[in-house]
């Protein structure tokens, strides 16, 4: 033919025609009919078909199969004969078709895929965010003192991986199914379950990771939505190109990104024919990677627990897992060094002989200071006093005299700056032994302990079991407790919906339950009625035999009846501490006379009434009303003299009068600088509240019942077993009563 164009023309006529044409003597080039050849596009579109060449979709053998590859060799053949001289029609019948391994390819038709991936992973993400925030509030509020109560970390996170474990099932079994009908039809339903589920509860240790590292709310769920969709974002990759295997590796500790990968493969493993079976998981790496993630994220929160504690706990070094000691518990071997710098002081009471051979708390010079940005707190100055099992002690001070941070260093909340403190034969600067601290004693602090969502009664059995009391009693010892309390009329309120009382009431239950040996109390009556401030007296009365009970309060009266010892703090440091009579005869200023008068009382002549009788007697404070005067405890033997004589002066303007004793108000006053304590300390109670009230003998009979039940506790995988179904019940009902929860799942 003439040229190009000619063949071209003849082709549009007659059809079946192959061009060669020929640019010089040896390059040439051939045109085929389109169909007898892969056009460029068809060889990228169909590339990911071709990994049978029988496919009726790959189009790439046709070069072989329709005549191109047989014609370019016959002229290659030819061409080299004329050249050479040489034939090469034997060599050339030898050449075989062999499919060389290739990079994979973009294929058009994985776009479609890209988003089903991007959107996959995300489908836990409203999930994940309202546990991130639950988890975190959660666990701000009540981790520290369920550690108190002797639960474990371990309990705590496995309780809360077990509830949402079973919501995942759930989500799982509703999305499975889409993602069946939607993207992958021909696999196995329960291989995607599985993929689902895996990724759903490493989803969960993910946030429980990050919730342990950065403690807020609202940053965990942030940080765990931007790493979701940035690790989804980049498994993306894996569609259009293969990652080196350690960078995948390293990506794969990222569940969000092994899931992504995990999902994009198995879809191109279904153009290829071959699909998702339960059977063939063992051969699909990102399963594993989803487990070992789990595993290492639920490793990483305990970890990050321990060294960044929240408001309360003490951190533990970062390299603790190192050391011996954190593994193999030594036995603890009592050493105790009391500094006797004021232990012996005048302002101690000594106590019995037989109280030092009994249990006790021994303080020794405890000091704590907190640091808050430029400001440094001195809360304790070297406390050093004992307490002794079988007393009730109580701690008075003023505001912010370092009340709370002693209790809180007691109880292992926080750590003291420097010195220590032995409850029985336990260091509490140990943690090993703040662990058998733990065991034997209870805390109720300053700020209200419960499950808001809980009724009174199921908060009380919940706590039961934390703290170990065999199941079997538990009913027993909650009903006790409630009837104790007198909260039977409310063990069915959910605790959110209690006054400030009976959530002070129901704290003290929970505080109480398991019988511990230790008590340690902050403020337990706040905010209690007469009546039921009493009861809690009397339980605890019965109650101090055989048991360590420190308690704070800003009544002296509750102070004056309740406890044996009374330990006076001011500003950090101990400034006595003995019986009520040691303390009223050292520091009393002996009796009141308080006398109302009239408007034609003259006030000189009255003070020189009582001067007349008693020289050393002061006026301590006069009103319009009422003229108050301190009369020296030796002169008891003049008031009837003075009584008598101020019955029968009827011009004085004398309404009535009347005479008490030094009460401890009196002493902490004098304790105290008047003035800055008058500020500082609104609360005391200057009238003596009339007691005893209550029905004695009933509450008598009661209390028999609760000691002498003897409560023992169960130990090991026992107790393990009953804290994580506890807590993980709690949850349960706490979610379940949340009706937030729902709206976002
Ligand atoms: N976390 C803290 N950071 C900084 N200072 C603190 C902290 N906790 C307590 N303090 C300070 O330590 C001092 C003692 O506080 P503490 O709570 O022990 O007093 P308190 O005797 O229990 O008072 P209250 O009777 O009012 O409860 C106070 O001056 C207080 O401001």
């Amino acid at each position: 033919m003439e040229d190009e164009k000619a063949i071209e023309e003849a082709y549009k006529n007659e059809g079946n025609i192959i061009g060669v044409i020929f640019q010089d003597n040896f390059s040439y080039r051939l045109r085929f009919r389109l169909g007898n050849v892969p056009s460029p596009n068809d060889y990228i579109s169909s590339s990911e078909y071709c990994y049978n060449y029988s496919s009726s979709e790959c189009s790439i053998p046709s070069y072989w199969f329709r005549g191109f590859l047989s014609l370019q060799t016959s002229i290659d053949a030819a061409l080299i004969e004329l050249t050479t001289g040489h034939s090469v029609w034997d060599e050339m019948k030898s050449i075989r078709g062999i499919r060389m391994r290739s990079s994979s390819v973009a294929q058009q038709s994985s776009i479609e895929y890209i988003f089903v991936i991007l959107v996959l992973p995300m489908c836990f993400s409203p999930f994940i965010y309202f546990l991130s925030q639950n988890v975190s509030r959660e666990k701000r509020k009540l981790k520290e003192l369920m550690k108190m109560m002797g639960v474990r970390d371990m309990a705590f996170w496995l309780s809360w991986s077990l509830l949402y474990a079973v919501y995942i099932l759930i989500l799982c079994s509703l999305a499975t199914p889409i993602i069946k009908y939607l993207i992958l039809p021909e696999a196995s339903f329960f291989a995607l379950y599985l993929l689902l589920f895996l990724y759903g509860i490493a989803s969960i240790h993910f946030c429980f990771m990050f919730s342990s590292l950065l403690k807020k709310a609202k940053a965990t769920s942030s940080i765990v939505f931007v790493l979701t969709f940035f690790f989804t974002s980049i498994s993306v990759i894996t569609l259009i190109a293969r990652i080196p295997a350690p960078l995948e590796w390293i990506l794969n500790l990222f569940c969000p990104f092994a899931f992504g990968a995990e999902i994009s493969k198995v879809s191109l493993l279904q153009k290829y024919g071959k699909h998702l079976q339960l059977t063939d998981i063992v051969e699909h790496s990102s399963f594993y990677s989803l487990i070992i993630d789990s595993v290492l994220y639920m490793l990483l929160a305990l970890y990050f627990d321990k060294i960044i504690p929240d408001k309360y706990g003490v951190p533990y070094p970062p390299l603790f897992f190192l050391k011996k000691s954190y593994w193999f518990k030594s036995r603890s071997s009592y050493h105790y060094e009391q500094s006797h710098s004021n232990i012996f002081s005048d302002n101690i009471e000594a106590v019995a002989p037989e109280f030092d051979a009994k249990g006790s708390i021994r303080i020794n010079n405890i000091k704590k200071t907190y640091e808050a940005k430029s400001m440094k707190t001195e809360a304790l100055r070297g406390l050093s006093f004992n307490i002794y099992e079988g007393q009730i002690t109580a701690i008075l001070g003023h505001s912010g005299a370092g009340k709370t941070t002693l209790l809180n260093i007691l109880s292992g909340l926080s750590s003291p700056s420097a010195g220590s403190a032995n409850i029985f034969k336990y260091n509490i600067t140990k943690r090993e032994d703040m662990e058998e601290i733990r065991k034997i004693s209870a805390v109720c602090p300053q700020f209200n302990v419960q499950f808001e969502y809980l009724t009174v009664k199921e908060n009380l059995k919940t706590f039961a079991k934390l703290k170990g009391v065999p199941s079997i009693d538990i009913e027993n010892e909650v009903q006790k407790l409630l009837t104790l309390l007198d909260m039977n009329a409310i063990q069915d309120s959910r605790a959110y919906c209690l006054s400030g009382g009976q959530k002070r009431k129901l704290s003290l239950g929970i505080t109480l339950l398991g019988d511990p040996q230790v008590l340690l109390l902050d403020e337990p009556t706040t905010g209690l009625d007469p009546y039921s401030r009493q009861l809690v007296w009397a339980l605890l009365n019965e109650r101090k035999a055989g048991r360590l009970i420190l308690f704070t309060t800003q009544f002296m009266d509750e102070a004056d009846i309740l406890a044996d010892r009374k330990a006076f703090i001011s500003h950090g440091r101990l400034k006595c501490i003995g019986s009520s009579l040691f303390l009223k005869k050292k520091w009393g200023i002996g009796y009141h006379l308080r006398i109302q008068v009239n408007e034609f009382c003259d006030a000189e002549k009255m003070t020189s009434l009582v001067k007349q009788y008693i020289p050393a007697a002061k006026l301590s404070g006069q009103r319009e009303s009422e003229l108050s005067y301190t009369l020296p405890l030796e002169n008891v033997d003049k008031f009837p003299a003075l009584f008598c004589d101020m019955d029968h002066e009827t011009d004085l303007g004398i309404v009535n009068y009347g005479v008490t004793m030094t009460t401890l108000e009196d002493v902490f006053l004098k304790l105290e600088d008047n003035e800055t304590l008058e500020e500082d300390y609104g609360v005391l109670h200057r009238e003596q509240e009339e007691e005893g009230r209550y029905g004695a003998d009933e509450t008598e009979q009661n209390l028999l019942l609760l000691s002498d039940s003897g409560i023992s506790t169960v130990r090991g995988t026992e107790l393990w077993r009953q804290q994580v179904c506890a807590i993980a019940r709690m949850h349960f009902l706490q979610l379940k009563r949340e009706s937030k929860f729902w709206r976002t799942v």
